[in-house]
């Protein structure tokens, strides 16, 4: 079966600059996936060139299948009401639609509201709701939830699993991590103009390599109470927390340990952690800006 989207060779400049220098991806039917890059690294400038709002200098893209685009906030009339605003939209893709358009993205009370009455979230299900209104194969959403709290952001995250589970395509452009981490089957770097990295997050995290934090929680007898306060955790009594960095997580811990051991040090806790999603992504993004 054929990827729902694929895009090779994209080039867009404005004026003399040039933001997209060959962009090749494609995007599996089915998969919710994301765009990541730092501001500026011209995500919705893709986004828009493969919606067909922007043109594009060079290149070539290729969409199989019906779009719906959810349309950033603020860009309704104040005045309108919701459910006038679905109205409008089924009548320019010539269709119908009632309010299960609305109740089903959980604002089915607000259909008589005026936009400028909604808030940040009931705008951006509404605005959902209007992307949803042609039933597109493959649906694109720019930060879906930028300004959302965390009760809603959830909300729209279970509402978007809802969709994939419809069978339809989700590529949605994003700067949160952890929603990219819990939400998106596999994401794109976009840095330097170029795709610096495609797959999934674990992908990412054995691409960028095994770089650990280990955090060690010791217990020092011989110091007195006015020294410890000087330490890092004043409120650990005799305790204090000592980290180091490593990409040898065996040769570290065993050299750490030995010391440790030689110093009499009690050690209380371990703990490592595995660098996040946000460093793997800055390091890409660090590294091909250069
Ligand atoms: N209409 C325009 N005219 C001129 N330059 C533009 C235009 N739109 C975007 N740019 C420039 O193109 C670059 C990419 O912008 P774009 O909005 O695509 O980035 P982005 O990755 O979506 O950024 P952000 O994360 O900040 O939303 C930026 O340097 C921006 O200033």
């Amino acid at each position: 079966m054929s990827d729902a989207l694929l895009v090779t060779g994209l080039h867009k400049n404005y004026g003399d600059h040039a933001v997209l220098k060959g962009v090749d991806f494609s995007v599996r039917r089915g998969e919710i996936f994301a765009l990541l890059g730092s501001n500026g690294a011209g995500k919705t400038t893709t986004l828009e060139c493969i919606e067909g709002l922007r043109r594009y200098d060079s290149g070539t893209i290729t969409v199989n299948g019906r779009t719906g685009i959810q349309l950033q906030s603020a860009s309704l009339p104040e005045h309108i009401r919701a459910m006038e605003a679905v109205r409008l939209f089924a009548g320019w893709n010539r269709t119908s639609a009632d309010e299960t358009m609305l109740s089903s993205l959980g604002i089915g009370e607000l259909s008589g509201k005026q936009y400028y009455q909604l808030s940040t979230g009931q705008k951006r299900r509404l605005h959902l709701a209007l992307a949803l209104i042609r039933d597109p194969d493959i649906l694109f959403l720019d930060e879906p939830t930028a300004g959302l709290d965390v009760e809603a952001r959830i909300s729209l995250h279970r509402q978007i699993r809802r969709l994939k589970e419809q069978g339809k395509t989700i590529i949605l452009a994003s700067h949160d991590m952890a929603e990219v981490e819990t939400l998106c089957d596999r994401i794109a770097i976009l840095a330097g103009g170029k795709i610096a990295f495609i797959g999934t997050v674990p992908e990412l995290n054995e691409q960028v390599g095994r770089h650990y934090k280990i955090t060690v929680r010791v217990e020092r007898p011989g110091q007195t109470l006015s020294e410890y306060r000087e330490e890092l955790f004043p409120e650990n009594g005799t305790e204090t927390y000592e980290t180091y960095e490593s990409d040898d997580i065996a040769e570290t811990l065993l050299s750490l340990l030995g010391q440790y051991k030689k110093d009499g040090t009690v050690i209380s806790d371990i703990r490592v952690d595995r660098g996040s999603l946000e460093q793997h992504f800055m390091k890409i993004a660090k590294e091909n800006n250069r």
